[in-house]
């Protein structure tokens, strides 16, 4: 059994201010990714990359197909198709997501929005203290920060600390949507330090890269997409 299957995933948006125009987010997508795999994926501006990670993430509901993921809690579930509360646990747990974006509540500090992404694990609190400073210490960011609230960061620091959120957990499976945008290359190198650390210890992850040369570092696979359908793949 795969960790997950992807079987003819569309995903269009309906754009009602405008007459109820369509626009093709990403359509008849099949993809298998083994348990400790990981698949990048590339493709110009538009192509339809970060739509298949949010339909994943279930930021966006799929209009059609299947995503059988296997779960530790809820055994074969299809993320098209999995109820609210299902998704949260999952979230929380199992898959996390990096992009450039903030997604962190307004008026926690940066430091407190890792260690709260561990505690919700489970992992009890001066254990996820300790685990969060290490991990915003490995990305570099600087300690006059960790006590400030993220929306005024630059964006590589609200990447960087992304990263530390997500990774802190050592999830099951990791989205990452352009984790090296705008970073430099010692930040970068703590990044794919941290990939393969998680790559060891059987993360599986699925990536979104405009950096080639970085990605084929990290990557098993490699898709290429566009206007919305995977236009090739191999082996890296
Ligand atoms: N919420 C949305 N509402 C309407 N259209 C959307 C939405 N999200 C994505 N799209 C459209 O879907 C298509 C694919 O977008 P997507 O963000 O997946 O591209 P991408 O390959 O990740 O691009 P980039 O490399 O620029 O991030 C684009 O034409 C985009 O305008």
């Amino acid at each position: 059994m795969p960790l997950l299957n992807i079987e003819q995933l569309n995903k269009s948006f309906h754009l009602h201010q405008f007459g109820g125009k369509q626009i093709v987010g990403c359509s008849g997508i099949n993809l298998t990714l083994d348990h400790g795999e990981f698949i990048g994926i590339t493709g110009k501006s538009g192509a339809g990359k970060s739509t298949i990670l949010k339909c994943i993430y279930r930021t966006y509901i799929p209009t059609s197909g299947s995503m059988y993921y296997e779960s530790d809690s809820y055994g074969t579930i299809d993320l098209a198709r999995a109820g609210e509360r299902e998704m949260i646990e999952i979230r929380q747990k199992e898959i996390g997501y990096v992009s450039q974006f903030l997604k962190l509540l307004p008026r926690v500090t940066a430091q407190d929005a890792v260690i709260q992404e561990l505690v919700a694990t489970g992992c009890p609190k001066e254990r996820a203290e300790g685990e969060a400073r290490s991990m915003l210490r490995h990305f570099g960011l600087a300690e006059s920060l960790w006590d400030t609230y993220p929306n005024t960061f630059s964006g590589g620091e609200k990447l960087r600390l992304n990263l530390a959120a997500a990774m802190v957990k050592r999830p099951k499976f990791l989205l990452l949507d352009e984790p090296t945008a705008s970073l430099d290359n010692g930040s970068k190198e703590a990044v794919r330090d941290m990939i393969l650390d998680l790559k060891r210890q059987g993360t599986s992850m699925m990536g979104i890269f405009h950096d080639l040369e970085f990605m084929e570092k990290v990557v098993d696979q490699e898709f290429s997409m566009q206007s919305g359908s995977i236009t090739g793949g191999r082996t890296a």
